[in-house]
């Protein structure tokens, strides 16, 4: 059988999770950054013909989210301009790499502090992918961690990585837009830090049961994902770390956290074969 074209893949995926998810009475809609996010957008334009709200706001996660609701013909709404304690009805967002536990790696296109703000804050992330980004464990095809940092603390950041086990990280290059570093849209840089493949948080209890205590990476330099998240969190001109991990924001709200769920509650693959695959929640 001949293999879709990716596009049509991440298409496929998007349609779906809108399909399931994207509900018409909602307020307030994420959206996130990059390729896919476009066909998330094109699929509740589609869905938006049948049925008129006008109220709905859509907010985005940096420049390229706002110019693509915005083309849409969408009604954006800034982040800092949601009325305080109010809460996103969903967010829909891409990965670069999803594990079983649904952790990601995101900022492969220097998003990640908007995605992971806006993520927090609605009530269920749904994450939307193609077949390259499935994987059992973070950092297996993608080769690094994405982080956001100040620019004058590059030097201090880079040897702080170096420490906790990081082979090469390296300030991203502008490509061709210019000579130098990328600057996000918070005028940041971002540092991919290559580490070995992340362990999943059973995989890392049973380790360390076999170990005793400690939360290290252990001899084969392997960290567990959440870990290792807060561990760069901590070194100072870190503004935000590209895993989302830890918990989906209905088992925040379960938990009575009315925000703070990073991963998303459901990931849609679209697949070589046109299929697409669920992976949920457990
Ligand atoms: O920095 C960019 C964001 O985290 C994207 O959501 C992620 O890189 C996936 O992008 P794409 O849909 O283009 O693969």
């Amino acid at each position: 059988m001949a293999e879709l074209p990716i596009e049509d893949a991440k298409q496929n995926a998007a349609k779906r999770a809108v399909e399931d998810h994207f509900d018409p009475s909602s307020s307030f809609v994420g959206i996130g950054s990059g390729t896919t996010i476009i066909y998330v957008v094109e699929a509740i334009k589609e869905k938006l013909k049948t049925v008129t709200n006008d109220t709905i706001r859509f907010v985005p996660t940096g420049y390229q989210s706002r110019q693509v609701i915005v083309k849409a013909g969408l009604m954006p709404i800034a982040f800092d301009e949601l009325p305080e304690g109010v809460l996103l009805d969903m967010c829909f967002d891409g990965a670069d790499e999803v594990d079983e536990d649904l952790n990601c790696v995101k900022g492969g296109g220097a998003c990640l502090f908007q995605e992971k703000l806006v993520a927090e804050r609605s009530k269920k992330f749904i994450c939307v992918a193609d077949y390259r980004k499935a994987q059992t464990h973070l950092l297996t095809s993608w080769p690094s961690v994405p982080i956001e940092v100040a620019p004058i603390s590059i030097h201090v950041v880079l040897s702080a990585l170096r420490a906790l086990g990081s082979s090469n990280p390296r300030v991203r290059d502008g490509l061709l837009a210019k000579a130098g570093p990328l600057k996000t849209d918070q005028d940041f840089f971002i540092i991919d830090a290559p580490f070995p493949k992340l362990l999943t948080a059973a995989e890392a209890a049973a380790k360390q049961s076999d170990q005793g205590p400690g939360k290290g990476p252990g001899e084969d330099g392997r960290w567990e994902v959440e870990e290792l998240s807060r561990r760069i969190k901590l070194i100072t001109g870190v503004l935000e770390v590209g895993l989302f991990c830890g918990m989906d924001g209905i088992t925040a709200m379960e938990k009575g956290i009315s925000a703070g769920g990073q991963k998303p509650v459901a990931v849609y693959f679209g697949n070589r074969d046109g299929s697409v695959e669920v992976r949920k929640r457990k």
